[in-house]
């Protein structure tokens, strides 16, 4: 959640990339004990991620693409390595800070889009608004504009079921949206959607970063979504094999 004040990573919204990296990774390393073998999942990766772009995390299936994310977003640690996320070391966190930390700073979209089926499309969006202490006119409000914002403020009444897959994603995305996060977290968010959909999501990502200077960051191993990125990681074998810049486009609404 953006704060009223600048902060010390001295973006302000819809700034261009600057040359300070909001996430940096440095010596990753993390592996999984499968039965009686433990699998090295990442190797000594590090890497720096830049605000204002949609970075493509790109790769095979098992390369280590979500526990990439997973551990870059706070949600796993890592065996060994740094992370350093908007200048806070996630290591020297305890638990509790930690959430506080993903809770005000991060959002996250995915592929199952995890609406609940009870709730209206704004009411899903204001809930984890009210979760983090806004009003309740404040949370409407702000949860109108990021609905607004992915197209999806026309469909605000209805519930995930009589919402198509697409639009579901939007919903998810206004919801990971609304309490303007710095970085946006995105594990396969197309996958479970036709071409059309996948490409309005991704491009509804990519305008997120470039108008609110936001970091997304996005795995995917949908080879349609590369022309689409800023910027496209390609991992084999839980290491960064390619690191490209697209010079892509950001679609207009
Ligand atoms: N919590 C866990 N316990 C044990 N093994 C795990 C765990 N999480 C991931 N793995 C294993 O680590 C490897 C990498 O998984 P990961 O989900 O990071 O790959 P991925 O590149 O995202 O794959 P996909 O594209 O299929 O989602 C896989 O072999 C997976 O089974």
């Amino acid at each position: 959640m953006r704060a009223t004040e600048p902060q010390a990573t001295g973006r302000t919204s819809g700034n261009p990339p600057g040359s300070t990296p909001s996430l940096v990774a440095e010596s990753l390393s993390k592996s999984f004990l499968s039965g009686n073998v433990r699998e090295r999942i990442l190797r000594d990766l590090s890497v720096s991620i830049m605000p204002g772009e949609l970075t493509l995390i790109s790769g095979p299936s098992g390369c280590g693409k979500s526990t990439l994310l997973a551990i870059l977003s706070g949600m796993l640690r890592p065996d060994a390595g740094m992370v350093r996320a908007l200048g806070q070391d996630l290591g020297l966190l305890q638990l509790q800070e930690l959430e506080r930390f993903r809770l005000m700073h991060t959002g996250f979209v995915f592929q199952g889009f995890n609406l609940f089926p009870a709730l209206t499309a704004v009411e899903q969006v204001v809930l984890p608004l009210r979760y983090v202490g806004l009003s309740k006119p404040r949370a409407e409000e702000q949860a109108w504009a990021a609905l607004e914002e992915v197209g999806m403020s026309g469909r605000a009444r209805q519930r995930p079921s009589g919402l198509s897959g697409g639009e579901q994603q939007r919903v998810a995305i206004a919801r990971a949206l609304a309490k303007e996060p710095e970085l946006l977290f995105a594990d396969e968010p197309t996958s479970a959607l036709d071409a059309g959909n996948g490409m309005k999501v991704i491009d509804i990502l990519h305008r997120i970063a470039k108008r609110h200077g936001a970091t997304v960051l996005c795995v995917s191993h949908d080879p349609r979504l590369i022309s689409h990125a800023d910027r496209v990681l390609t991992m084999e074998d839980g290491r960064i094999l390619d690191d490209r810049r697209t010079g892509a486009l950001v679609a207009e609404t």
